[in-house]
């Protein structure tokens, strides 16, 4: 029997993946080879600097200054991703790899979430692949299920913890208090953020992830700028003790719904019942909820984020490669009238916060605004005697639209008797 040739990969961007991914084929090169049919062989590697410890030895390998010499060597079959950024040297190296003919695999949800169908569409034309398995939910092989396990069925919603990051540090701030610079710095030490962790915690990360699901889920175009978008910087521990009391727990959910008028899609804080799985799934764990017209619920949980996760999904789309499954990237395949809907029209329950000053009147004032917009209330929390005079009322409302309670909410801010901007969770029962 001949032997096959080796699969010949080069990796750009050495950094938590990277070296993940380098420390991966090496532990279990005996077990990919015989899975994978041939041997998995890294030729070249790239990234800023040279002279780093990554805890991996990375002598055997040619090293490239320029990441997309890597693009350019006829000996490579595939460019391996992994230096993260939404467009700059990420998009260069992935056009060019692409347009030499060889498949790609990467990790870069911001990269796919703005280019990633133009880029399955030259994927498609070159009859390369577009693999990324690691941009969605890290070791959660979401992308697969969805693509090869529920291909059957028309999906109705896809929802879910899809930040590590921001999973970490809700669930952390809750159990023991912490404050919230301070969890986050931790996130940062065990490589779950991103290198600039704002995309984190102001929900851009889970939106790019979204965006991508919600490309797959319903064969859209993958529409970045349709994700409504709001992250976890305003939570507060107040609002997590509340959440408590109430029988919530505080999520960053990314959700993907096909509603009577098109596609919802959303990231933000959301505060869903504390006796659901979802609410159990702390630290960095990831959990994905999948509806489809046939199988109903899906559930897939596993860790969304740091090196030996996200390692484990590039490495799965390295194999698929070395055995010639080449899933197309982005297949548009609408069913027809399902385009994006606008926040606005999203519909559903509320959690509110308001800072009040305790004088007589307050609640009736806010209870005149709400009912004006015909929002109705569901429950009131109001304490009293709080020490520095400002006191929380903390409601909760039945389902309203989003525009009505906006429009309350901002009068509302407006009363004198109101300190602060009220603080608005939503409610996903
Ligand atoms: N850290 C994680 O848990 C996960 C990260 N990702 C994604 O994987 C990618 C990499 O993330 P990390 O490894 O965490 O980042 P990192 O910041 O730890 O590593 C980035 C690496 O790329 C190199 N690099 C960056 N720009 C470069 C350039 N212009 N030329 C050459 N090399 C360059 C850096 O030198 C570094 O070696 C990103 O797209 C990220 O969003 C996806 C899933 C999980
Ligand atoms: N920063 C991301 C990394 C994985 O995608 C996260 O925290 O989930
Ligand atoms: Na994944």
């Amino acid at each position: 029997m001949v032997a096959s040739a080796p699969l010949r990969i080069g990796v750009a961007g050495l950094g938590t993946v990277g070296a993940g991914v380098v420390k991966l084929l090496e532990d279990n090169r005996a077990l990919l080879t015989q899975r994978a049919g041939r041997r998995i062989e890294i030729a070249a590697v790239s990234a800023r600097r040279r002279a780093a410890d990554r805890g991996v030895d990375l002598s055997g390998f040619a090293w490239q200054d320029d990441p997309l010499a890597i693009a350019d060597d006829p000996s490579i079959d595939v460019v391996v991703e992994l230096m993260g950024g939404e467009a700059g040297p990420a998009l260069a190296l992935v056009e060019r790899a692409l347009a030499n003919g060889k498949s790609v695999v990467t990790a870069n949800k911001a990269l796919l979430a703005h280019h990633g169908s133009r880029l399955g569409q030259i994927a498609r034309q070159r009859g390369v692949g577009l693999c990324f398995e690691a941009s969605v939910a890290g070791g959660i092989p979401v992308i697969k299920a969805l693509r090869e396990g529920l291909v059957g069925n028309r999906i109705s919603r896809i929802s879910g913890i899809l930040n590590g990051t921001c999973n970490y540090i809700l669930s952390t701030m809750r159990e023991t208090g912490r404050a919230f610079d301070d969890v986050l710095a931790d996130a940062q030490k065990l490589g779950y953020a991103e290198a600039d962790p704002t995309l984190d915690i102001d929900g851009w990360d889970a939106a790019h992830k979204l965006a991508v699901l919600a490309g797959i889920a319903f064969g859209t175009p993958v529409d970045f700028e349709r994700v409504y978008v709001e992250g976890i910087r305003h939570i507060s521990p107040l609002d997590i003790e509340y959440a408590e009391e109430l029988g919530f727990r505080i999520k960053l959910l990314g959700t993907a719904v096909r509603t009577e008028r098109g596609i919802e899609q959303r990231v933000h804080p959301t505060m869903v019942q504390a006796t659901e799985a979802i609410a159990q799934v702390d630290g960095v764990f990831n959990a994905v909820v999948i509806e489809g017209d046939h199988v109903g619920r899906v559930v897939l949980q596993g860790r969304g984020a740091g090196a030996g996760p996200t390692a484990s999904a590039v490495v799965a789309d390295l194999v698929d490669l070395a055995t010639g499954r080449l899933s197309p990237a982005f297949v548009e395949a609408a069913e027809g009238g399902i385009g994006p809907v606008s926040m606005s029209e999203h519909d559903g329950p509320s959690y509110v916060r308001l800072m009040v000053r305790d004088q007589p009147g307050v609640i009736a004032d806010i209870a005149a605004e709400l009912r004006n917009e015909r929002v109705s209330m569901e429950a009131m929390i109001q304490r009293r005697h709080h020490p520095g005079g400002a006191v929380p009322v903390v409601l909760t409302t039945h389902p309203s639209k989003e525009a009505a309670l906006s429009r309350a909410l901002e009068r509302i801010g407006a009363l004198e008797s109101v300190l602060e901007p009220p603080r608005m969770i939503r409610i996903e029962l």
